[in-house]
């Protein structure tokens, strides 16, 4: 069975955030004082968010992200991989997270059947990034990130937003890293979903990171692989990896959305930038198993054609992203 939405787009990839719960507090996912935490009986249980994945499945999703807040803070996490990794129909499970806790857990995660990680790192500079993810420990993302390679995780992706004035000065350190390690390092730009004062100072557009790079390096495009997100890729010639630049303010890839999402409340909505969407819970209680099968068509359906965040008279919503997962 095949998910088509009213565009013509073919949706196969679910993202599902687990937890609104974080052990960073990003600047630009986060205010200072942190989100309202939800309460457990308002998150979606592991039984439940199995079901959601295996009517998703049913119904036509091929890839699962599983996200957050970060995911890997959720007690029962690897057991609930290890699960859902083999459910029939599925061909691709994998994990985005900030890596503070890779060091322990990339192996029981590469076991668990995790098929790819991707892992956000905003600077190599231990103040830096303590400033931005308001006090975490650079070194142990670091050795996290080690530990994922020795696990045997290959094409690890790295997620740097950038940010001008913060840490666009490591744009080219980023890069480089590229060359040395089989890591694809992708340069993400800032988006407003704090609707934050300034957050267009500091958003730098993918044409000026890409500019930046290739002043020093050439660049080769790459070809996008089947059901990838929304990069686009390039190789520094001679490099170990590659690199890539998403851009969903400046130029947005809507017309090839292949997503939908599962919020850790326990909501699916259509896209990363839409209110519209629907209570998983009730229909989780219904007897009827294809109420929910219906629902999932349904937002599919009504899945909206792309976002307008870059448009001043666009109506302005602030996003959660650590409860929408990104
Ligand atoms: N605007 C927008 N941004 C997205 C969407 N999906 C992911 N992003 C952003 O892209 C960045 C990278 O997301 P990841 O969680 O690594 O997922 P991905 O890029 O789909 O990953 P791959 O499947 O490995 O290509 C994050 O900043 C996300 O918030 C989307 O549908 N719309
Ligand atoms: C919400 S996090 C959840 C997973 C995990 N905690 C992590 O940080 O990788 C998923 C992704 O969203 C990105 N993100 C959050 N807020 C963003 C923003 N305002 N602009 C661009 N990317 C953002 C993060 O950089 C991360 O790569
Ligand atoms: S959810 Fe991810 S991006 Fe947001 S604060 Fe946590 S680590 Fe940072
Ligand atoms: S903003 Fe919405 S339509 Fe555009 S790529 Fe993201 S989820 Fe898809």
């Amino acid at each position: 069975m095949a998910l088509i939405d009213a565009y013509g787009r073919r949706i196969n990839y679910l993202r599902l955030s687990v937890t609104d719960r974080c052990n960073m507090r990003c600047s630009y996912c986060m205010p200072a004082q942190g989100v309202e935490k939800l309460e457990h009986k308002e998150m979606l249980s592991y039984e439940e968010l199995y079901r959601v994945a295996g009517a998703c499945i049913a119904q036509g999703i091929e890839k699962i992200r599983v996200t957050g807040g970060e995911p890997l803070v959720r007690k029962g996490i690897v057991p609930f991989l290890e699960r859902l990794a083999r459910v029939p129909g599925l061909k691709e499970l994998v994990l985005t997270t900030n890596g503070l806790q890779l060091e322990e857990m990339a192996q029981p995660l590469k076991r668990a059947g995790v098929a790819r990680l991707n892992i956000s790192l905003d600077s190599l500079r231990p103040e830096v990034f303590a400033r931005i993810t308001r006090g975490a420990d650079l070194k142990r993302v670091l050795s996290g990130i080690e530990a994922a390679e020795k696990a045997g995780f290959a094409n690890l992706k790295i997620n740097m937003v950038v940010m001008r004035g913060v840490n666009d000065d490591e744009i080219l350190d980023f890069a480089a890293l590229s060359i040395e390690k089989p890591y694809t390092v992708r340069f993400i730009e800032y988006m407003p979903t704090l609707q934050d004062e300034g957050w267009n100072a500091q958003s730098m557009p993918g044409s000026e990171i890409l500019a930046r790079i290739a002043e020093r390096y050439p660049l080769l495009p790459m070809v996008g692989a089947e059901m990838a997100g929304p990069a686009r890729n390039f190789k520094i010639e001679g490099a170990a990896g590659a690199i890539g630049i998403i851009t969903p303010v400046s130029g947005h890839f809507c017309e090839s959305c292949n997503r939908i999402r599962v919020t850790a409340a326990g909501r699916m909505r259509g896209c990363l930038f839409s209110d519209q969407g629907v209570d998983l819970k009730p229909l989780l209680q219904s007897l009827d198993p294809y109420r929910l099968q219906e629902e999932i068509r349904r937002i599919v359906t009504h899945k909206p054609g792309r976002h307008h965040i870059a448009e001043p008279e666009a109506e302005k919503i602030t996003v959660n992203m650590s409860r929408i997962g990104g």
